[in-house]
């Protein structure tokens, strides 16, 4: 496929996924961005920023240099939470595609400063253990460079708890809201769906059973692992 016609392939990708953002009820007016890595040619193509999504096409999504964020095709700004997605996939070679939302529940637990427990197979098929919450964000962070720092404060999360990015494909960032990825935009949209689905049941459950614990490890682990390829876990199925 020639250069340009693959580089409209993918920006019809990111418009897709950015529209499936409010069609799924996850984003109202303009908030939210869909971005994907195009690994092969150093790019990423990302939502423009605060455009209505009821008006947005193909051709407004922004291209952008992956090492230095430069703008290489788009006449609008790329969004506001460019420098986020674009450090996490810097620091993680896994990662194709980052969304960011601020679906009701999820963004609950955010502000709540609260890691997301796994309390159910909901949870287990597509989450490997509680969904975590970054730590507040240093005076300095904030007023330093937001979105960058909002990235570091995530990637170093990840790797100081050992965190696989593939094995948790999502993250709350306090007095934020979830960022979540994959390995296609399609598979990204899919997990921030479903992270929104396991918030909300995990705040009626908890209300339902406030001493209610996280789910037995050995369920999270055998339909985790079940759900990806992996039919038995410790040698049973
Ligand atoms: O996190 C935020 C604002 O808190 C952003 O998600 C905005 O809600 C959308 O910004 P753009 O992508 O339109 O610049």
């Amino acid at each position: 496929m020639d250069p340009v016609n693959h580089l409209d392939v993918l920006k019809e990708k990111v418009l897709n996924a950015n529209l499936a953002l409010p069609k799924l009820g996850l984003v109202k007016l303009t908030w939210g961005n869909v971005s994907l890595c195009d690994r092969e040619n150093n790019r990423v193509i990302i939502k423009p920023s605060g455009v209505d999504y009821a008006v947005m096409t193909a051709q407004d999504m922004v291209v952008v240099d992956l090492s230095t964020g430069e703008v290489l095709e788009g006449v609008k700004k790329p969004s506001s939470d460019l420098q986020t997605h674009l450090h996490l996939y810097r620091t993680f070679s896994k990662i194709n595609s980052v969304i960011h939302t601020h679906s009701k529940f999820a963004t609950i637990w955010a502000q709540s400063e609260k890691d997301l427990p796994a309390l159910g197979t909901t949870h287990a098929d597509y989450f490997l253990g509680n969904i975590p919450c970054t730590r507040r964000m240093t005076e300095i962070e904030v007023k330093t460079d937001y979105e960058l720092n909002t990235g570091k404060v995530i990637s170093e999360m990840l790797i100081e708890k050992n965190i696989d990015p593939i094995e948790m494909q999502a993250v709350l960032v306090a007095a934020h809201g979830p960022f979540v990825w994959g390995e296609s935009c399609e598979k990204a949209v899919e997990n921030a769906l479903v992270l929104e689905e396991i918030a909300e049941m995990a705040i009626y459950s908890k209300m339902l059973t406030p001493t209610l614990g996280g789910m037995d490890e050995y369920l999270l682990h055998k339909h985790y692992f079940r759900k990806h390829g992996q039919f038995s876990y410790y040698g049973q199925n």
